[in-house]
């Protein structure tokens, strides 16, 4: 799949992130400014950060979630390699699935590409049936996007139905320190 990609070629994609331990809302930032600094990423849109009830495992602190639109010229398997470096640089220790993390950064689309390996499932398999995935990236996907009206629809009913106890607990103002590619 990502060999359809011409060398240097600009996708979008969406990556989520979440944290319940530790300076929540710092471990974003500097997951979102570090992801930022990379040569062949620029973030640029971020959504507002969420307060949301742990799902799956429910013993666990109430998670910070937000979501990133990101431009790349990165192959998607290389994306996802990038965030889990991340993911292991700002201290994610892995206990059991869905149980507390320092931060958790999942890739939620990548342009159309449609992909099932072990290693990386797009688009992510869970991601319309989770207020925390939904709702952040309502904020921050492009109009044009042909999952736009779908993301829309279920971002809504679920802040309807307070789907996880999803609550704004602060808005970004975002501005990107990199210079858009070939600039
Ligand atoms: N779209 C994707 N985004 C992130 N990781 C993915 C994706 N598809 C497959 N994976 C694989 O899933 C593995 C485990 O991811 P992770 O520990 O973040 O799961 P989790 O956050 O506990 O659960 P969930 O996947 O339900 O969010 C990663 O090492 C990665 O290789
Ligand atoms: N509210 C919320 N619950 C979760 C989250 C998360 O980011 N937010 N991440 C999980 C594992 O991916 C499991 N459960």
């Amino acid at each position: 799949m990502a060999e359809l990609y011409e060398r240097n070629a600009e996708a979008e994609a969406y990556i989520a992130l979440g944290s319940n331990m530790g300076e929540r809302d710092k471990l974003l930032m500097d997951a979102i400014e570090r992801i930022d600094a990379h040569p062949e990423i620029r973030v640029l849109r971020v959504s507002g950060i969420y307060e949301t009830e742990p799902v799956g495992y429910t013993d666990q602190p109430s998670f910070l979630n937000m979501a990133i639109a990101v431009s790349t010229t990165l192959e998607p398997l290389a994306l996802l390699r990038e965030q889990l470096e991340q993911e292991r640089l700002l201290g994610r220790i892995r206990h059991e699935r869905w149980g507390p993390r320092t931060i958790d950064l999942d890739l939620l689309l990548y342009d159309n590409v449609r992909m099932d390996q072990e290693e990386l499932t797009l688009p992510h398999p869970r991601m319309m049936e989770r207020a925390f995935v939904l709702v952040p990236l309502h904020d921050v996907i492009s109009d044009s996007h042909p999952l736009h009206e779908g993301v829309q629809a279920a971002s809504y009913a679920a802040l309807r139905e307070g789907k996880e106890g999803i609550t704004l607990w602060k808005t970004i103002n975002w501005r990107s320190a990199s210079e858009p590619f070939g600039s």
